[in-house]
């Protein structure tokens, strides 16, 4: 089964409403290819989600960054997954490395908040990545199979899963991973997901990376086999993000 190009926009911690509809408003201007060849997924702070959802062209979808581990209940600050179905929001970006490092969130709870967001119907953007200290000390491939297995350990179906690879490093730093990087760690994951879960969900599970992406170096990371789309951070604020949903096209030729 082809894996259809999948192009995510996190926001993270940024805008105001004024900022967020221009956003909106550019990115519903742009010409890209059609939603056969590219999903895009664009994910506002909470707050801004209802009104995103509202103005964004349909061709695109929403995602929350983050939700509840369990069913929703007395939890002061949290959001659920069961008011994120409520309002019709598609998708949730889980165990992001900024939640991971500065919230203290664990591989086990990351597993557990996957387990549970797929169980109330949502879709999600799982995130694994590793620290510089990991990468120079040759355990790249280690932490992102064991962040892998603390979610394959607690979900039997992967239809609603895209695996994002964001090496902690090239967030937010200008410092993107090399498409052969990028290319040796997704090659891996797949490898990982065919040995410890099946071939066919190797083979259909979208692994998209992160990290710096910007307009400049997203064909080059598109043209990696075992690169399936994005997952995009600052520039997906800007107007290049549109040129990021174009790469797609890479995979054509
Ligand atoms: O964390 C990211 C996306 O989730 C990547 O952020 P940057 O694209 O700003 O490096």
């Amino acid at each position: 089964m082809a894996r259809k190009f999948f192009v995510g926009g996190n926001w993270k911690c940024n805008g105001t409403s004024e900022e967020v509809k221009k956003i909106v408003s550019t990115l519903n201007e742009a010409e890209v290819p059609s939603e056969d060849v590219v999903e895009v997924v664009v994910s506002p702070p909470f707050v801004f989600l209802p009104l995103v959802k509202s103005l964004l062209r349909s061709d695109f979808h929403v995602a929350a960054q983050n939700c509840w581990v369990r069913k929703g209940g007395a939890f002061t600050g949290e959001v659920s997954a069961e008011m994120l179905v409520n309002l019709s929001i598609p998708w949730v970006i889980l165990g992001h490395s900024e939640r991971r490092a500065l919230l203290n969130e664990s591989n086990d709870f990351v597993g557990d908040k996957v387990a549970y967001a797929l169980s109330r119907g949502l879709k999600v953007i799982a995130c694994v990545g590793e620290t510089l200290e990991q990468r120079e000390s040759g355990s790249t491939v280690a932490v992102v199979a064991e962040q892998t297995k603390a979610i394959a350990e607690k979900i039997s179906n992967w239809d609603n899963v895209v695996l994002a690879y964001e090496p902690v490093w090239a967030i937010g730093t200008g410092k993107v991973a090399t498409p052969a990087q990028a290319q040796e760690v997704h090659a891996e994951l797949r490898k990982w997901l065919k040995d410890n879960v099946s071939a066919e969900v190797a083979a259909s599970t979208r692994i998209i990376y992160g990290g710096s992406v910007n307009g400049a170096n997203c064909k080059e990371l598109a043209a990696q086999p075992d690169v399936d789309g994005f997952l995009v951070g600052g520039a997906s604020l800007k107007p290049e993000f549109i040129d990021i949903i174009k790469s797609a096209t890479v995979k054509k030729n």
